[in-house]
């Protein structure tokens, strides 16, 4: 069994992995962690989350940074499901206590520290650290995910664009001339639990936000090999990720060739599902750690539309695929 601790437990994300770790028969979820002087330290996981009573009554604890040398060495996996800064600050320590790290915020997806100041503004202290990690992207990374002690589990729009893009990309279909064009929508709960106006039940309304500035551009570049034009719009619900995508084939690109592409990529990929006569929908996918994917094709103008659960694709079920990667367990172990 491998002793596994989450930080940042009392969170969306971190809620959502307690209970996949619960399940998962190779992992013991041993502690749960939020800020030292968090008010719900003290309290047991599942007076946040009644749906977890009787399942994971592990108390939260304050986590002091300062004693992770003594707190760690017996772990063998530690989940971070904490803001990036909070990610950047202590990751270094963890592996030096031999930890296996996931984490889920965006402090180790891309490896450049400019990046980190203009989209994130603050300064990345550990570029070593940015050039090792693996972009968890489980599809598309897995050999990568197996070797390594430190994974940056993708951004939950960045995995809805790049789980529809990438294959098209690798398979060079995608038009040098033309951007491809990204819209999605997100559900609140992408905003994670903390409160704030922009996220209160009477303020939220169906509108673009992050226009031509948000994160998730350049990691979606970075990780696609070309540009793109993304916007995030932020939805009156509570979870999943709905994209529209606008690409421009190369002339002469056929259909068979498109579908290809995608079969090649997810054939063999249980969570990614082709779906064959209709659209990707929520209902379909929230609360699920699937991916639903579909496509139409008019002429060069390819239009390709993805759904997920930002909460589990697009964070903690992509951490737990990651796991079972890295481990050599059943990819499907614990997902479902
Ligand atoms: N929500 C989503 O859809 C997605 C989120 N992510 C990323 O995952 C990470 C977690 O997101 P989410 O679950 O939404 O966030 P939440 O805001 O819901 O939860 C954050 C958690 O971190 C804890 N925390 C805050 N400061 C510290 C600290 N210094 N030490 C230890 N714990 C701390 C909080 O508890 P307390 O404040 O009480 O200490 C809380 O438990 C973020 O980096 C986010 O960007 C990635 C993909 C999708
Ligand atoms: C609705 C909403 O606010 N969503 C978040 C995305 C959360 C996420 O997946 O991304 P990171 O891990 O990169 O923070 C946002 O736009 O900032």
């Amino acid at each position: 069994m491998l002793n596994t601790v989450i930080i940042g437990a009392s969170g969306y994300t971190g809620a959502e992995l307690a209970k996949m770790v619960n399940r998962h028969p190779q992992l013991s979820l041993s502690r749960l962690y939020v800020s030292k002087n968090s008010v719900d330290a003290g309290k047991p996981l599942s007076s946040l989350y009644g749906e977890l009573s009787g399942i994971v009554d592990l108390e939260l604890e304050g986590l002091d940074p300062q004693d992770i040398p003594q707190l760690f060495p017996n772990v063998d996996v530690v989940l971070l499901a904490t803001a990036h800064e909070v990610s950047h600050d202590i990751a270094a320590a963890l592996l030096d206590c031999a930890c296996i790290v996931f984490d889920l915020s965006g402090a180790f997806r891309v490896p450049n520290t400019d990046f980190y100041q203009q989209f994130y503004g603050f300064e990345h202290r550990y570029p070593e650290l940015l050039e090792e990690a693996v972009y968890g992207l489980a599809e598309h990374n897995a050999a990568q995910v197996a070797q390594t002690r430190l994974i940056a589990v993708p951004g939950c729009y960045t995995t809805a664009a790049l789980t529809a893009l990438k294959p098209l990309a690798n398979a060079n279909l995608i038009s040098d001339s033309h951007k491809s064009v990204i819209n999605a929508t997100s559900g609140v709960s992408g905003a994670g639990r903390k409160a704030s106006m922009g996220s209160s039940f009477c303020e939220v309304s169906l509108q673009p936000y992050g226009v031509f500035n948000h994160r998730h551009q350049p990691e979606i570049v970075h990780h696609l090999g070309q540009d793109v034009i993304f916007t995030p719009h932020l939805g009156s619900y509570k979870r999943g990720i709905l994209a529209t995508m606008n690409v421009v084939l190369k002339a002469g690109t056929t259909p068979e060739q498109v579908q290809q592409a995608y079969v090649s990529a997810y054939q063999d990929q249980p969570i990614v599902r082709l779906l064959d006569g209709a659209w990707p929908k929520l209902q379909s996918v929230v609360n699920t750690p699937f991916l639903d994917l579909a496509w139409q094709q008019q002429g060069q103008d390819l239009i390709v539309v993805s759904a997920e659960d930002n909460l589990l694709k697009g964070a903690a079920s992509q951490a737990m695929q990651c796991i079972n990667i890295r481990f050599g367990f059943d990819m499907m172990e614990s997902l479902l």
